[in-house]
Order: C-alpha cells, then structure tokens, then sequence
C-alpha cells in the first residue's frame, strides 16, 4: 500500500514516519512552512529513545501525483480543515480508500459524501508539532493505539491490511466492528482540550473540574440520543501500561492537540466539532450543554484572536461561563 498523508503534523507526521522508516511506501501531503521543510530538511520523528531523520516523499497535492491502485489517503488535518482537504482530493477518484486519523466523529460522515470507502480511526496518540518539519511522540513502549474499522461500521481486507502495516511500525492498530464507538469514547476525553487550550497545560483544579463537567454533559447527551461508547474502563484496559507518556530530549509534553493551535497561533482550533458536538447533539435531543457551550466559544474566541494558552486561568474561566 501507498500511504499518502493529507496534513503531515503531529499525527499525520507521526504515522507517516513510523510508516516509511518500517519499509512502507508514504508521501507527506503539506503546505506552506512545513512543505517547505520537509522537502529541505526532510521529516524529523522525536521519540523518548530516539529521533528518526527521515526523507520522506512530499506533494502539495493531487497533481502532483499518479493515482495507484494501491493508494490509501489518510486524512490527519484538523476537523476544521477536513472539508477543504476532501475537496482537494475528490479528484483522485471515488475507489481510493480513506481513513480517518483525526478525533471527532464528524470527518467520517464529510468524507462519505465524496469516497465510497471510509474508515474511521480512533487516534490514541499524544503527539506535537510545533515547529515545520519536526513532529514529537513521547510515548513508549507503543507510540500509539488506532483502532481502525468501516465507517460507519464494519470491518473488512483493506482495514486489516493497513492495520498489519501499522502494526509493524511501533502502533497497535485493533481492526473494530464498530470503531465510532471508539470515536464517540475519545470525543468525552477531547472535551478536556478547549479548558486545557485556554488555561494551559498546568491543569488547575478548577479547570478540571470545568472538564468533568463537560464529560458529563456529553455522556448524558449520547445516552439521550442513544449513541453507544466504549467505557472509559475499557479503553483504559486496553491501553494498559503500553503507552507510557516519557520525556523527550529531556522535555515534558507540552499539551494536547488544541493547545498547539493555540501555541503556533494558526487562528483557528477545532473546538466546533469537539465541544461543538456535544452541543449540536445537544439541540437535537433537547437536553442542555452550558458547559461545553461555553467552552467552544471561549476556545474559538482564544484562537481568532491569537491569544496564548494558559493566558486565562481556570477561576477567572469559570467565573467568565457564569459558572
Ligand atoms: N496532536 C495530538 O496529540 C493528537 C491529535 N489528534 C487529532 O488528529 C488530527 C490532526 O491533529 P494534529 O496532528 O494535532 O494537527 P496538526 O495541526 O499538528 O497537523 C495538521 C497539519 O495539516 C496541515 N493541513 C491542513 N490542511 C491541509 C491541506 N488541505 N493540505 C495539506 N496539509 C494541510 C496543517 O497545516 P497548517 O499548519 O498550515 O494549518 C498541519 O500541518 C486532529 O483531529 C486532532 O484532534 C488525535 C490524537 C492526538
Ligand atoms: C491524545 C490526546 C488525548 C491528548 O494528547 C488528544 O487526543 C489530543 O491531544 O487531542
């Protein structure tokens, strides 16, 4: 299989590298400053026990390249950007396999509209990027676990055959029946990235109790719009102690995925289809979600206007939602 990333940054850089430096065939699908890097200087992957320099194929898109019967996009830009991205790509015909990589569950249902063969991807893979052509993954000894199935459910060759090549390249990659059960367990975990965005990564009492409260909001909006998720104890059990989070070049991870948004300052973040979700599914069931209402906005407010993560701390957050 020919693996052609769609947003090389800490996910996409991530399973790309680990992909080419196990032997598989990849191409890095960037812009701009990244682009730019990863054609000079290559792809640098930091992991806790070394850094891999790799160089790795890269286009700016489908022009650049002629399809291959053994073509598999894989999507890992942020939700926000997926719609663009699908555009981009509709092009490169319906056949090609899409999978996934991304949190939220609303990628899968974009990119039905144009492919026929969707997979979703639970990405448990803390990872950053926040400098062009470097991406860092500080877990061990797994560098992450994906499950990976049909979406929206099902399991089939193509999905297992990925997650053989993925196996093989330092991830668990469990092939799932219903793998947006998975996605819809993640998306409660996400609904502590906007507080950790906005009140930074030196999480404060409060803004953990402002994302407890978000949590329990989203599980009482997929109960009412009987929704299924795996526990939080299952996805625990399966972890195990494979991913230990360790530091890098002697470094603690910084933060999660939104709160690199805010840290490179790229103006827009993906709390619409994290918080935001809860909130439309929210309106249509009819029970309410003023915290995870609140959360967005304020997400969406730090990014627009190019503020710092941890520029607000978590009390003066709350006292701002009325909470
Ligand atoms: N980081 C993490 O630890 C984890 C992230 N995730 C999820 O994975 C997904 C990806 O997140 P993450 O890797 O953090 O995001 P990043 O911002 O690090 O990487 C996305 C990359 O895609 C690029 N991009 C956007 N649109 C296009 C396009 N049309 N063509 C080519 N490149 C494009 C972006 O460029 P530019 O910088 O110019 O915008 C950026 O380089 C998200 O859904 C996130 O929630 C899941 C688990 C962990
Ligand atoms: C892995 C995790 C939960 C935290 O890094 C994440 O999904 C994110 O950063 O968005």
């Amino acid at each position: 299989m020919r693996y052609l990333i769609i947003g090389a940054g800490a996910v996409g850089g991530t399973i790309g590298g680990r992909l080419f430096d196990a032997g598989h065939e990849v191409v890095l699908v960037a812009r701009g400053a990244n682009a730019e890097a990863l054609r000079e200087h290559g792809l640098r992957v930091e992991l806790p026990d070394r850094a891999l320099s790799l160089t790795v194929p890269v286009a700016a898109g489908p022009e650049e390249l002629t399809p291959r019967p053994d073509d598999v996009l894989v999507l890992s830009v942020k939700t926000q950007d997926t719609a663009a991205a699908l555009a981009a790509w509709a092009a490169y015909g319906e056949d090609v396999p899409v999978v996934c990589a991304q949190n939220g569950v609303d990628n899968e249902r974009m990119a039905l509209r144009r492919f026929r063969d969707v997979y979703g991807m639970c990405v448990w893979l803390p990872s950053s990027h926040l400098e062009p052509g470097v991406v860092r993954a500080p877990c061990a000894p797994l560098t992450g676990i994906l499950h990976l199935g049909r979406a929206p459910s099902g399991a089939d060759d193509v999905a297992r055959r990925i997650a053989a090549d993925l196996e093989t390249s330092g991830f668990a990659a469990p092939v799932s029946d219903e793998v947006m059960a998975w996605k819809y367990a993640k998306l409660l975990a996400n609904l502590g990235n906007a507080a950790e965005a906005v009140c930074g990564a030196e999480e404060e009492a409060s803004a953990e109790e402002l994302t407890a409260r978000a949590r329990a909001e989203g599980r009482a909006v997929l109960a009412a719009a009987a929704i299924s998720w795996v526990s939080a104890e299952e996805y625990a059990r399966v972890r195990g102690d494979r991913m230990r989070l360790l530091p890098v070049k002697g470094e603690e991870r910084g933060g999660g995925s939104s709160w690199q948004s805010l840290m490179r300052g790229t103006g827009t973040i993906e709390a619409d289809y994290l918080n935001g979700e809860i909130a439309l599914l929210g309106r249509t069931v009819g029970v309410p979600t003023p915290v995870n209402t609140a959360l967005q906005r304020m997400a969406n407010r730090f990014a627009r206007e190019h503020r710092k993560p941890g520029s607000l701390s978590a009390d003066e957050l709350a006292a701002l939602m009325g909470a």
